[in-house]
């Protein structure tokens, strides 16, 4: 499918697109392209196989390319996309893994003054609370969602090819506005790890805090995991999608009030009401995602 692939930012993300491009047969060759402090990364990417070159000079890593992923943290792709252009390509495909769309238009716009029809935005609904290309694997985007969020003037080619791309190494494909991902996603996605982080972090800082950790329940552990999540990357999420989340929050914040409320005034019967209405909501959403 792809000559030469280059993806920018061997982490998690760009370590599993590389990983299964090469089980696919989807590129021939595939190449990094990282900064100097993130050199021992990308010599654990080569030393593990993942990749067959690295480059700390983009002039170099983009030569040849006919497909470019970039994968590091949103608040960095506007900078990237100024390192690129000198060397943009009208033949090669652009795209990347960013989980915001609404800041990596913006960040396309400020540096193109439009987004290039050779861009085609991506987002794989995957991942872990894990970084670095030591935490990357070969079916990481097995069976999971992948999301493109295409403008009007994307090309069609282009817009095809990475569609089969993500196929290829087992997502399954939809497309949507870049507007509707960021509304999708601050709900399912950036509100949660924010919840996490708060709760984490309110627990941390109590005098018993090795105790409520010592003797907390598997509910604990399934919802903290997300707590711990690179720092950067959510900074970056969530500064990019602050219109979207901010009135999230406030919603989330008068249903705790609500809850408190009803404990305040013993009001069982409504508070049973509640939990039934969210798990019975829950159980709505995951027949969904069987149909
Ligand atoms: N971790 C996850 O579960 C998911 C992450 N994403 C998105 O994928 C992207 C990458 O995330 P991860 O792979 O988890 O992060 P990571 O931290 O594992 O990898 C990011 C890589 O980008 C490099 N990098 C950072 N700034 C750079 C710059 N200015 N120039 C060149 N390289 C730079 C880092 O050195 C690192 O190697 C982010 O945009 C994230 O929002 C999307 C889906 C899931
Ligand atoms: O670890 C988890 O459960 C995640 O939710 C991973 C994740 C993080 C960021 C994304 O944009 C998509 C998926």
């Amino acid at each position: 499918m792809f000559n030469r692939l280059c993806i920018i930012g061997i982490g998690l993300i760009g370590g599993s697109i590389a990983r299964a491009a090469r089980a696919q047969g989807l590129c021939r060759e595939v190449v990094a392209y990282g900064r100097e402090k993130n050199l021992l990364n990308m010599q654990l990417a080569k030393q593990l196989g993942v990749i067959d070159e690295f480059y700390t000079d983009i002039a170099a890593a983009l030569e040849n390319t006919d497909c470019v992923i970039v994968a590091t943290p949103v608040g960095s792709m506007q900078v990237i996309f100024e390192q690129i252009k000198p060397y943009w390509n009208p033949e090669t495909i652009y795209s990347d893994a960013g989980s915001t769309k609404g800041s990596v238009v913006s960040a396309l716009e400020a540096v193109f003054g439009a987004v290039p029809d050779n861009f085609v935005p991506a987002h794989p609904i995957a991942g872990a609370e894990r970084s670095g290309v030591d935490a990357s694997t070969v079916d990481l985007f097995v069976n999971r969602r992948l999301i493109l969020t295409p403008l009007e003037n994307t090309d069609k080619q282009a817009l095809a090819k990475i569609h089969s791309f993500w196929e290829q190494i087992g997502s399954s494909v939809s497309v949507m506005s870049v507007e509707h991902h960021d509304t999708v996603l601050a709900a399912t996605s950036h509100l949660p790890h924010i919840l996490a982080f708060a709760l984490v972090g309110l627990l941390g800082r109590k005098d018993e805090q090795r105790e409520i950790f010592k003797y907390a329940a598997g509910g604990f552990r399934d919802f903290s995991r997300i707590a711990s999540s690179d720092p950067t990357m959510w900074q970056d999420i969530c500064l990019a999608n602050k219109q979207e989340i901010v009135p999230l929050i406030r919603q989330f914040q008068a249903e705790l009030s609500k809850i408190e409320q009803l404990l305040v005034e013993d009001q069982s019967a409504q508070l049973f009401e509640t939990f039934t209405y969210a798990r019975n909501a829950r159980q709505r959403f995951l027949d969904q995602q069987e149909d």
